[in-house]
């Protein structure tokens, strides 16, 4: 296919669904010294050309929930997360309320512990992305990433698909419903600390988050024989308002670019790690960014994560703060409806940059 064909069939394809490909569990099995040239990423493939920082100070933020709701410790740690959330959009958090992870990481390890033939009991479907598979695979050619997913719409309860929900191992389906209301507390929490750091006094955004939408993507990736020549994921920044993941893995393999380099996040066991979305992006005016970040894969170590997708209500306009558009400050991103952000994403072009395309 030339080029100029690739990009038409790209144009007319919506991304909200995935042709099926083979899954990297069954092929890191097969013990073969090569992967497969759909994996491979260092033959001019772009996304591979910037370097991990080799500078040791770079560490991502670290916030402590338990500071943020102590009235004494509270504006030193609110002014941490301000320089989080505006120099790097990323930050660890311990001492959150969230119970279930262990459990919850026991039940997606028990999952991608079963045959394939069980698990593809619960495979995505032509012409969705719910279910167990692969994201955003939209041709033939497209170069794959090194890394199994099940993903599953959560909140509000309507949005299930309980057909695409496992239920083996038998208590998965009942962990991921409690996971997904913790988490959804945690967001509201979150966001509520997020925008007072931003000074904005009003609660209408982090409030929006208790009718938001709950997404969940469970990722594998294996132990890959050429881990440097492919991606787990490759760079992208999240459409959420807010993402929180739980990383089960004990080596950096989630990483985020910041000033042009790779910096590598250091698994804290119980931590969740945070990053701005799109969606705050816009809201808050592009003072908070959403960063890039993309995952890396083992030579030896598989590893496992679970990733919270979390947006604000449907109802919810997603533009910025009119509180943040006052002297001078220009509006950067366009006034758009929930419905016509989605369409926006789902419509838009896979070699151009989505924010771009939103801004005025
Ligand atoms: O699993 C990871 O480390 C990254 C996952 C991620 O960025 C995503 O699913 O959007
Ligand atoms: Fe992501």
């Amino acid at each position: 296919m030339s080029k100029l064909e690739q990009n038409l069939t790209m144009e007319s394809k919506t991304l909200e669904s995935s042709l099926s490909v083979p899954s990297v569990q069954e092929l890191s099995l097969k013990s073969s010294q090569k992967v497969p040239q759909r994996y491979i990423r260092d033959d001019g493939d772009d996304v591979f050309s910037t370097f991990p920082s080799s500078d040791p100070s770079l560490t991502i933020p670290l916030i402590d929930k338990a500071k943020l709701v102590n009235a004494d410790t509270q504006q030193d740690e609110l002014h941490k997360l301000h320089l989080a959330c505006k120099n790097w959009g990323v930050f660890q958090i311990v001492n959150h309320g969230v119970s279930s992870l262990k459990n919850m990481g026991n039940q997606v390890k028990r999952f991608f512990d079963l045959p394939l033939h069980e698990k593809k009991r619960w495979a995505q479907k032509p012409g969705s992305l719910e279910g167990y598979g692969q994201a955003f695979v939209t041709s033939e050619e497209q170069k794959l990433d090194w890394n199994d997913m099940i993903f599953l719409k959560s909140l509000p309860i309507q949005n299930r698909k309980l057909d695409l929900w496992p239920q083996n191992p038998p208590e998965f389906r009942e962990t991921l419903e409690k996971y997904s209301e913790e988490m959804r507390e945690e967001a509201i929490s979150i966001m509520s600390f997020v925008t007072l750091a931003l000074g904005l006094t009003d609660t209408k955004i982090s409030e929006s988050f208790s009718e938001g939408l709950y997404d969940i993507r469970m990722n594998c990736y294996p132990p890959c024989p050429e881990p440097e020549r492919v991606l787990g994921i490759i760079p992208h920044a999240d459409n959420s308002g807010i993402t929180l993941l739980v990383d089960f893995g004990d080596f950096p393999g989630l990483q985020f670019l910041k000033d042009g380099k790779w910096v590598g996040v250091q698994p804290i066991e119980g931590a969740i790690v945070a990053n701005i979305g799109h969606i705050i992006e816009v809201m808050t005016n592009g003072i908070y960014k959403a960063p890039e970040h993309r995952a890396v894969v083992n030579k030896m170590k598989e590893r496992l994560t679970i990733v919270t997708f979390c947006y604000p209500s449907p109802s919810m306009d997603i533009a910025p703060a009119k509180k943040l558009i006052v002297e001078g400050n220009q509006q950067v991103y366009k006034n758009m409806t929930h419905a016509e952000y989605f369409d926006r994403f789902f419509n838009r072009k896979l070699d151009e940059s989505f924010i771009d395309s939103i801004r005025l």
